[in-house]
Formats: structure tokens, sequence, C-alpha cells
């Protein structure tokens, strides 16, 4: 069943008025308020961290999706957890021993999640799709919001799809980078579950309209 999910990303919030946008993300549809956070270490740029995340949290009426773009994850698994991540999500790439890090963020209490980079095949997720609750396709190279859509994340969404549905795994599929409302109805039809969009949404004339629309595409 497709679930039409959607969550906007506060990388383009505005940072001068973070509780304004979080306030509008309250009052509209959005499903998850996404959180990305970067080391300057995995991917060339550097977001926010833990304190933004708990202040976020404090004032949220929808469950935060924390999506790490950082190094060596595990360090920080719990801490995510107390400020207040609802979903945690780790980058295949980072983790050396990913069903560790993954049972270490269910018994924290958060929904465990493992995005994979456009360059890393869905295949790889074939020996612990069971164990996931969310799978996070990138259709960007992680690290800035405003880049154009990699087409090949159709074609990953699919096969995430099909592995799914073989192993009667209940986990969502979510996709991030360039979706706006052509990719993102490309992306609900080839079965993803929760979008992820950034500037679009808060480039929009009227955001909490262009939430609301993603839920009728
Ligand atoms: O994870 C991200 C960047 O690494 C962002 O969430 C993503 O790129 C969304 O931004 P946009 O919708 O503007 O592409």
């Amino acid at each position: 069943m497709i679930q039409k999910l959607v969550a906007p990303s506060i990388l383009s919030a505005d940072f001068i008025r973070l509780g304004d946008d979080i306030a509008m993300l309250n009052r509209s549809q959005a499903d998850y308020i996404h959180c990305d956070v970067m080391d300057g270490v995995f991917v060339p740029n550097i977001s926010f961290g833990l304190p933004v995340i708990s202040q976020v949290a404090a004032i949220a009426a929808k469950p935060l999706d924390v999506h790490l773009m950082i190094v060596n994850p595990d360090q920080y698994i719990e801490a995510f957890q107390a400020a207040g991540a609802a979903i945690l999500t780790v980058h295949y790439e980072a983790c050396t021993h990913l069903h560790r890090t993954i049972e270490r963020i269910k018994a924290a209490g958060m929904k465990a999640s493992v995005c994979l980079n456009p360059h890393t095949p869905v295949h790889l997720l074939e020996d612990i799709i069971e164990d996931l609750d969310m799978v996070l396709i990138m259709s960007v190279n992680p690290g800035f919001g405003g880049q154009r859509f990699i087409e090949n994340a159709y074609q990953k969404v699919k096969k995430l799809k099909e592995l799914i549905l073989s192993k009667n795994a209940d986990c969502l599929i979510e996709v991030d980078g360039g979706v706006n409302f052509e990719t993102g109805k490309e992306l609900y039809e080839a079965g993803a579950d929760v979008l992820v969009s950034g500037s679009f949404i808060f480039q929009s004339e009227d955001p909490v309209a262009t939430i609301n629309h993603f839920k009728a595409l």
C-alpha cells in the first residue's frame, strides 16, 4: 500500500526564524520533520547537531526523522535519542558493523533506518532488510540542499520494493534529494512511502499548501 508520507527537510528552513518554521510544519500535514546532521567529514558540509535537534524536539508536534551524515554514528546513538529523535538514519557507507548499529538504535527506543548513497546498490541490504524500519535512498549526493535529482533513484526504489516484498519485511522506503511534485509523483508510483523535500517546500510561496499537495500527488 502506498502511504504517501512527507518529511520536510529543515536544512532549507530559515535558521533565524526556525521556531516559526517548526510552527508552520506543525500546522501542515507533514508526517515527519527531517533533520540533516552533517559533520564536514562524511560530507563536505556542516549543518547542525544535538543542541538544535533538542530545541526543535521541544516544540515539534511531529516525529523527528534524523539523518546522520557523519562518520562513526555509533558514538552518538543514545545522545540523539535523548535529544528527541524518533527515527535515526545512519549511512551504509559509514557503518562497519551495521547489524550492531541497527540493534543499538532499536535498543535505544528509536526506529532504525539505513541510507544508501547514489552509488551504493540496494542488494547490499539483502541480509539486513528484515531488521530495518526504513531505508533512505539518496537521490542526490548528500551534503547540500537544492541539487538536481539523480534519475537512477527510480530503479533503486523499485528494486528495494521488490526486496522488501520478497522478504515480507515491514520497512518503509524514503527518498531524499531534488524531490518536487514531478519527481515525487514518480517516486510514489515506483513504491516510495516517504518523500523528503527541502528547498522545493521552503522556497515555495505557500509551504503549507506545498506540503499538503504532496499528500495528494
Ligand atoms: O539530505 C539532504 C542533503 O544531503 C537534504 O535533505 C536534501 O538534499 C533535501 O534537499 P532538497 O529537497 O533541497 O534537495
